[in-house]
């Protein structure tokens, strides 16, 4: 390890979110390019460094930075350079050098107790004196409160952070109560603040602590999919967190919820329940405003009387004149689910894959073009999107876009503004959402928010696909609720063109075993037990037998997995697709990240809704002919330009969506030549390859084979063992979710 003591002459790149920078400093008589984490740093700035030195392919050597110090000028051309350096505001160069000039050796010391004599020189009033000397101050106190939080292990951009939230008041906070932390600042958890507080001495059993660990457990339960805990389940994950007895936390659940930070509901008397439930109070009242607002939106569109017979009967001989020019017949159920569309405010629409929810959708949105009314589509993500648009012949929009995005986030919760909501409401007739189970209870609040009563909601989806990544399980709650119109579609239509892929998830779906073998035009399964040969053949099947099989390229036929980890996980399967569908080429750009290597030609995904990302379209003269914002969890792309000059990546998604990514945000995206099966779910591929080896029962369940098999347009195929098909057919064990819109809105239909 070296250590270099130099100044800063001049940042070349700083990421203020993260602190990465490059920076050149000067040493002696040497100009060393440093590279690494640093909170606060100015041009003029001393610093003491601790670092390797590297060979970078590009730019030669540098100085990896492992830690740092910030030391105060302490001569007199070091006290000159940092005031002449902008780093306090209104002094230059020539005002830095009179400056020395006057108070030399003696010249901080000034500024800090006497600044009213810096007046004294040319150029500089009493007030620009004061001015100085409270930058000067403020610089003190940052640095002071940085070297502060590094004694409790705090560095970086995160004591950064906390200075920004806290000012000065950070010392009392840290004195008194730590887990504030992690109430204000995002990237602070129970975990962090644990850690401050045990380096600080505060006991194992102070209030502050219970408290911050039991909504720390609402979280992390809401990670998992549920809205409320039962209250034995939280006092049982706090007790374990916080090693201490139970008793010494149920108090401190009933003192949150007088400070309003939780909701106790009591347990309904008539229920055989898990007793009381403790909510995270923001979840408590989504659950709630949802309820309230679905009810005023299922109070009828229609005047009291209802439809007069001869309406119905219009509407019927609307409905087959539609059928005619379809060149399709509806059955009894689809057709119902015409007529109640156009009778409620609300509809739910479900069934199975190729029960005909899409020719139902059809039919119902060319009954409500000929009204001449405003119809919007939407799905939650932007493939399933994609897929309504050319199911559909109309355009529809990802929900975020519906409700036009701002780009901005919420003070309150940090996630995403809309510009439509309450007060500037959709204006549309009828809006049609397509995916509802990937719905969670964030998004259906803000969707819900936007549309009037006297606008028809209908909510497409099946219930059998796995729920929402985020909190809820809102389709299953609704239908469960009996209080919002149902329209279960039962028949199978597709069977009759002998789709072994729709059969087969049907017979999933109830548990009933499956024709496992090779003899199937759409649905093959291929015993293989040895890891390696498994390998071989998807690696055979994308490259060399699909593709023309399914009539699609390699780059479309999907490999999904349940897993990330091991050697059939989402990680490993990269690596090695990568390797075969896109080997490393002379002429293809490459970057080194983390573990990983990206390659122009790999295909990625965008791992989470970033909503300020922007993206361009160009014409084929490269000029930009539209742009936008967002991309979305689930957005998969490929790799069209690496810049290792600029530092950045160009992906292009959907439409020629190209998006630029500064290689320090390259944690949002990752290969995508496999993906989990719950990445996956909301799209669909002309061909998924599925290797099914072992794996964890909670995981490799009913429900997750049922959502891989349904994302298969044309053909599916699954490689591994038998045994572990039908166990996972077998396996029923859905993760209970713990959500109570069901309840909310069963309370409010009984008022
Ligand atoms: N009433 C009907 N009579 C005859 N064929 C029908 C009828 N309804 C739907 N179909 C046909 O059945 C097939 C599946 O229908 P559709 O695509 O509407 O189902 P889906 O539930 O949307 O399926 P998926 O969820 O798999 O997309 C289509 O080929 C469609 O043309």
């Amino acid at each position: 390890m070296e250590n270099v003591k130099g100044y800063v002459e001049h940042i070349i790149y700083r990421n203020n979110e993260n602190g990465y920078t490059v920076m050149n400093m000067v040493s002696g008589q040497e100009e060393i390019i440093c590279v690494g984490m640093f909170r606060t740093i100015d041009q003029g700035e001393t610093l003491q460094i601790d670092g390797n030195y590297v060979e970078h392919p590009v730019y030669g050597r540098q100085l990896k930075v492992e830690s740092y110090q910030i030391t105060a000028p302490d001569d007199v051309i070091s006290m000159e350079r940092y005031l002449s350096s902008g780093a306090i505001k209104g002094i230059g160069e020539a005002l830095a050098a009179r400056i020395i000039k006057r108070f030399g050796e003696d010249t901080f010391r000034i500024i800090e107790e006497e600044p009213e004599r810096l007046a004294e020189i040319k150029g500089i009033s009493d007030r620009k004196a004061r001015e100085i000397a409270v930058q000067m101050e403020e610089k003190k106190d940052m640095r002071e409160a940085m070297v502060f939080l590094q004694k409790y292990g705090i560095s970086g951009a995160l004591a950064m952070k906390i200075y920004n939230t806290y000012g000065m008041g950070v010392y009392g906070v840290l004195r008194e109560n730590p887990y504030k932390l992690a109430e204000d600042i995002s990237g602070v958890g129970f975990k962090i603040a644990d850690e401050i507080a045990n380096k600080i001495g505060i006991h194992t059993d102070s209030d502050y602590r219970i408290r911050s660990a039991v909504l720390y457990v609402l979280l992390q339960a809401s990670m998992e999919g549920h809205v409320y805990l039962p209250e034995n389940i939280l006092l049982r994950r706090a007790g374990e967190l916080l090693e201490v007895e139970e008793s010494a936390i149920e108090p401190q659940i009933a003192n949150l919820a007088m400070d309003k930070k939780v909701v106790i509901k009591m347990p309904l008397p008539e229920a055989k329940e898990e007793g009381k439930k403790i909510y995270a109070a923001s979840y408590y009242y989504e659950e709630l405003n949802c309820a309230k607002m679905l009810h005023d939106l299922n109070s009828s569109v229609l005047p009291e009387e209802g439809l007069l017979p001869a309406e119905e009967a219009n509407i019927n001989r609307r409905i087959k004149e539609i059928e005619k020019a379809q060149g399709i017949e509806l059955d009894e159920l689809q057709r119902k689910a015409v007529m109640e569309s156009v009778k409620n405010g609300l509809l739910i629409l479900t069934g199975g894959p190729g029960t005909g929810k899409t020719t139902t959708i059809n039919t119902i949105i060319r009954y409500y073009a000929g009204e001449n009314m405003d119809i919007f589509l939407a799905a939650p993500t932007g493939r399933a999107a994609k897929r309504m648009t050319e199911t559909t012949g109309y355009e529809a929009r990802t929900i975020h876009r519906l409700l036009e995005l701002s780009g901005a986030v919420l003070e309150e919760n940090k996630r995403a503004k809309f510009e439509k909501n309450e007060e500037n409401p959709l204006e549309a007739d009828v809006i049609i959402v397509d995916e509802m189970s990937m719905v969670d209870i964030h998004l259906f609040q803000s969707l819900l928010k936007a549309i009037m009563p006297g606008t028809r909601l209908i909510m497409a989806g099946d219930i059998n696909q796995l729920p929402s990544v985020g909190p809820g399980q809102i389709l299953k709650d609704l239908i469960d609720s009996h209080c919002i119109p149902v329209v279960m579609l039962q028949k199978i239509f597709r069977q009759a063109e002998e789709s072994d892929i729709v059969v087969n998830a049907h017979a999933i779906n109830k548990g009933e075993r499956i024709e496992l073998n090779n003899k199937s035009k759409d649905f093959f399964f291929l015993e293989r037990n040895d890891i390696n040969v498994i390998y071989k053949h998807m690696v055979q099947l994308i490259c060399e037998k699909l593709p023309p099989y399914v009539g699609a390229s390699a780059y479309d036929i999907q490999v999904l997995t349940p897993m990330r980890k091991g050697s059939l996980g989402v990680e490993v399967l990269n690596d090695i697709l990568q390797e075969y569908l896109n080997p490393p080429d002379k002429s293809k750009e490459e970057y080194e990240a983390g573990e990983g290597v990206y390659r122009v030609g790999d295909k990625v995904m965008q791992i989470k809704n970033n909503y300020q990302l922007e993206w361009e379209i160009l014409s084929k003269y490269q000029i930009p002919i539209d742009k936008g914002m967002g991309v979305f969890n689930g957005d998969i792309g490929i790799i069209k330009e690496i810049n290792d000059y600029a530092q950045e990546m160009v992906v292009e998604y959907d439409e020629h969506k190209r998006v630029i990514y500064p290689f320090h945000q390259l944690d949002e995206i990752e290969l995508a030549y496999a993906v989990t099966i719950h990445k996956s779910q909301g799209s669909e591929y002309p061909a998924i390859i599925m290797p099914l080896l072992t794996g964890p029962k909670m995981l490799f369940n009913r429900n997750l084979l049922y959502t891989g098999v349904t994302r298969a347009k044309n053909c599916v195929t699954i490689l591994g063992s038998r045994q572990t098909v039908n166990e996972m057919i077998a396996n029923e064990n859905q993760n209970k979710r713990y959500t109570s819109l069901c309840e909310r809105l069963e309370e409010l239909s009984s008022l």
